[in-house]
């Protein structure tokens, strides 16, 4: 795991590295507001000037507002001037002591490659994946109170002149409709739950307003008496190591040269590292759940400061495994109360009765679902083969060698096989490495070390099928998985959308195969109402299965196509005083269905592949 700020520290150099303090000529260190750190040095200006963003920030906290000093603050911000804080100071921000960043001056790694020329690089090759105009047409629905208007563009947003340059580094030429809305309403200062398919851009959707309101904020100072203690001001948390690690990954490339600094601390790896990587100052900590308490309970990490809080995979951190952790970290530690801190949850599925838990965490919140809750996207061709258990071995074999015929580049098309259980893929792993298809295996009984070596080969093609359990079923982002097959199906709808999501991403077109028996049975009615969701063709026998097991069950979907999202608006779940205020307004833009291309309509594997369609890895 990279830490590049720690890589690159300097330990002393308070005064020459463009960082949090700036040099005064004194040996000690003068501060710098997070929006003017990491500058290069402009005529020995260190003023407002280089910042065109929003310089309040009051309309961060919604109902806040502040004019001028911290002191002023009205709403959560009044929070930080209880006792035991000093003053904002006035103009400039966080005054003189900030967390760890005085003991140390990093200089920041160019996350984006060194001597990259950003622009050239933002016009050589612009990310907007084939299909990126594919989300265009997808219904968005919103409920709550006075939602903030969506933006149909970055530059209508006001995030500040270094995140817009990290959005054009990272060649993001427009937002995703998910972050269309939740942007403006995140940067509103407005608690949100919000649901949109896998792939399409939720992680900036979260970090940009996160990076923004640090960037702009003022008054906050952190406590000088505990030296020791990290006060991060924002918490991202997800419930893999692997999770977290991708988005530290993403959110120190939209904070380059603002000044944010992210940490990112999580279960496997040694703690002392993360320690030292804490004591040099964290603004954002990206955290696994079980780490983050270990954390607190040494007493090195305080949540008092939290402004932001944002559970990525929200209804996995929520379901029965997380949700103890969860409370003890939300609700029983220092963190602010909801109304005071900003709660952001995000997920591509939010069963009710996880919504309805996670309405504990949240005030006056907006609900946002861009597509169907728990939908799949229409980007990805889905696939059910009837495969008796012990025949999926060699069918497996059979879609490995019509991939191999097809000519298809491993290194573009990858391909990610789920199965049950930890044993199972140790041995399937080792089966397919027998039979001349180099594969790795990521999985829970592993050592940190193993599952980064089996995802870095997995991504690098250096092995190009990953035998996973749902340790990588989500969240997980790697470019050019071409194929997900769930070798054996989850027991859960939700893990099936999370698994599958694995491709096609970012509008780009994937293929996912299902192996289906009758063990499979009570997936088949919520499998087949998936699938004509997504305007995939349901084989007959599979709708046969699912007339037969169309009574109860966990997995009934329910609902029409595009209704019943928000739980609040569901009458039997409104019997305790949940904070609703009506639906506020419902905007729906429905446009053509959007529906997929074509390119797997013909059946069969060879065909997927042929020449001639789209494929997934174009
Ligand atoms: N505005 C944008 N323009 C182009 N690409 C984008 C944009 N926003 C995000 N992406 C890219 O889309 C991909 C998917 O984004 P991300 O991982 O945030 O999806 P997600 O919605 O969180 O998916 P999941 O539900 O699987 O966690 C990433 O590679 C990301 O860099």
């Amino acid at each position: 795991m990279s830490t590049s700020w720690a890589d690159s520290s300097t330990g002393v150099d308070f005064v020459t590295a463009p960082g949090a303090y700036g040099g005064n000529g004194s040996g000690r260190s003068s501060y710098v507001p997070p929006h003017l750190r990491n500058r290069p040095p402009s005529g020995g200006q260190q003023g407002p000037a280089f910042y065109s963003g929003p310089t309040l920030g009051n309309e961060r906290f919604g109902q806040g507002v502040q004019s001028g000093g911290g002191e002023n603050i009205i709403g959560p911000r009044n929070y930080y001037n209880r006792p035991g804080y000093s003053g904002g100071g006035g103009r400039g921000g966080w005054n003189s002591r900030i967390g760890g960043w005085e003991r140390g001056r990093d200089q920041e790694v160019n996350p984006f490659g060194a001597d990259v020329d950003t622009e050239q690089v933002f016009n050589e090759q612009e990310n907007t994946g084939i299909h990126f105009d594919a989300y265009e047409d997808i219904p968005v629905e919103t409920s709550g109170d006075n939602v903030p208007p969506p933006v149909n563009t970055f530059a209508e947003i006001d995030l500040g002149e270094a995140l817009n340059q990290n959005i054009r580094r990272c060649k993001y030429v427009k937002p995703t409709p998910v972050q269309r809305h939740a942007i403006p309403i995140s940067l509103a200062g407005r608690d949100l739950m919000a649901c949109a398919q896998t792939g399409s851009g939720k992680t900036a959707a979260f970090c940009f307003p996160i990076i923004s309101g640090i960037m702009s904020g003022q008054g906050v100072q952190r406590p000088s008496h505990m030296p020791r203690m990290s006060f991060p001001l924002a918490l991202i948390l997800s419930p893999t190591r692997e999770l977290s690690c991708q988005i530290h990954e993403e959110a120190k490339k939209f904070a380059y040269q603002t000044g944010v600094r992210v940490v990112v601390a999580y279960g496997g790896a040694p703690i002392n590292q993360q320690l030292r990587d804490l004591e040099r100052g964290v603004d954002i900590l990206v955290a696994t759940p079980g780490r983050l308490v270990d954390l607190l309970e040494r007493a090195r990490l305080s949540l008092q400061m939290i402004r932001y809080l944002a559970l990525d995979e929200a209804d996995r951190m929520l379901d029965m495994g997380f949700e103890p952790q969860i409370r003890k970290i939300v609700q029983q530690m220092d963190m602010p109360p909801p109304g005071i801190r900003q709660t952001m949850l995000f997920s591509a599925t939010f069963p009710k009765e996880i919504q309805r838990l996670a309405s504990d965490f949240l005030a006056n919140y907006i609900f946002l679902a861009v597509g169907r809750v728990g939908s799949s996207t229409d980007l990805i061709a889905q696939r059910v083969e009837f495969v008796q258990e012990t025949d999926k071995r060699s069918h497996l074999m059979d879609l490995l060698h019509a991939q191999r015929a097809n000519g298809v580049q491993a290194k573009q098309a990858l391909t990610l096989v789920f199965v049950e259980t930890k044993k199972g893929a140790d041995s399937l792993e080792h089966w397919l490495c027998m039979n001349g298809f180099p594969a790795a295996a990521i999985h829970g009984d592993r050592t940190q070390q193993e599952r980064e070596y089996a995802l870095r080969s997995f991504k690098t093609g250096h092995t190009p099928i990953l035998v996973a359990t749902d340790v990588a079923a989500r969240g997980l982002d790697i470019p050019h998985v071409a194929h997900v097959i769930n070798f054996d199906l989850p027991k859960d709808i939700d893990d099936y959308v999370h698994r599958i999501g694995r491709t096609g991403r970012a509008g780009k077109t994937g293929l996912a195969t299902a192996f289906f028996n009758e063990s499979n049975s009570s997936m088949a009615r919520a499998l087949s109402e998936l699938m004509q969701e997504a305007n995939q063709e349901v084989p007959d026998w599979l709708s046969h299965f699912a007339t037969r097991h169309s009574y109860g069950g966990k997995n009934r979907r329910g609902g029409g196509r595009f209704g019943g999202r928000d739980f609040r608006r569901d009458s039997s779940f409104n019997r305790g005083p949940a904070p609703y205020h009506g639906p506020g307004n419902v905007g729906v833009g429905y446009g053509a269905a959007g529906g997929y291309n074509g390119a797997y309509a013909a059946g069969g594997y060879n065909g997927a592949y042929a020449a001639g369609g789209t494929s997934a890895w174009d």
